[in-house]
């Protein structure tokens, strides 16, 4: 469904160039939950921003859906990108003047869809998350567990193919991060994909593939290879 061939990325800053990404090939099927795991700066996030069109590969074809990434114009990118992709970000990323129903609603204001529909869609998704009671509070106003629990809620509003979790519970404490964790698995269950990236690997194990990420280099991982070398107990 998602097919990254020769697919590399590098900045440019004055004189320094930085190899983000090298030459990498992935594919993705409709429904898989994969973590990529790897140290600071390995390249995580911009494998993630370049699977999610936010940055534009420096060569090679990112074939989304069929549809040749190359070949589409900045519309229809972001047609593609408000369709099909929701993203989750370390730090959620919320309007801090907005409510929590507002926030949700966002990526819905601009669309054609029916009044009535949106807010039967924006209150599904908050009682998903069990935020209904949260509603008109402001983001300042929840918990960071909560914050990230509206922030996928958001995500989830345009019914995207595939989430992009960018480290989602980087901000989170332990039960907050064993929550968002729990609903990112119920919505893979429900048959959404979800890129996920993360240092952790615990969270790693509790995905259904493992891609480790090491100087913009990706490779398959099972998790016995982390548990050995690691020296965790599987
Ligand atoms: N906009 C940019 N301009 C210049 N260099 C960048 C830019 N974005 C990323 N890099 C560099 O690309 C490399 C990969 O960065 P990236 O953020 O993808 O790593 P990461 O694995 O996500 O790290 P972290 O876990 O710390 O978020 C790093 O060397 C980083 O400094």
């Amino acid at each position: 469904m998602l097919e990254l061939i020769g697919v590399s990325k590098n900045f440019r800053d004055s004189d320094v160039i930085t190899q983000a990404l090298q030459p990498i090939d992935l594919t993705v099927q409709l429904g898989e939950f994969i973590s990529f795991i790897g140290p600071s700066g390995s390249g995580k996030t911009t494998l993630l921003n370049v699977l999610g069109l936010l940055e534009t590969p420096c060569s090679g074809d990112y074939v989304f859906a069929g549809k040749n990434v190359s070949t589409l114009n900045d519309k229809e990118k972001s047609r593609l990108r408000n369709r099909e992709i929701g993203y989750v970000f370390q730090s959620f990323h919320l309007l801090p003047d907005f409510c929590v129903y507002d926030n949700i609603e966002m990526p819905l204001r601009y669309s054609k869809m029916h009044s009535n529909l949106r807010r039967k869609r924006v209150w599904g998704l908050l009682e998903q998350v069990g935020l209904s009671d949260f509603a008109k509070y402001k983001p300042s106003q929840l918990s960071g567990g909560q914050q990230q629990k509206a922030a996928i809620a958001r995500a989830l509003v345009t019914e995207p193919a595939v989430i992009l979790a960018d480290e989602p519970t980087g901000n989170l404490d332990l039960n907050s991060s064993a929550e968002v964790m729990a609903l990112l698995t119920t919505l893979n269950q429900q048959g959404t994909t979800i890129l996920m990236a993360t240092h952790n690997l615990d969270l790693a194990q509790q995905s259904k593939r493992v891609i480790e990420v090491r100087d913009g280099v990706i490779k398959e991982r099972c998790l016995v290879h982390y548990a050995s070398r690691w020296g965790i107990e599987l």
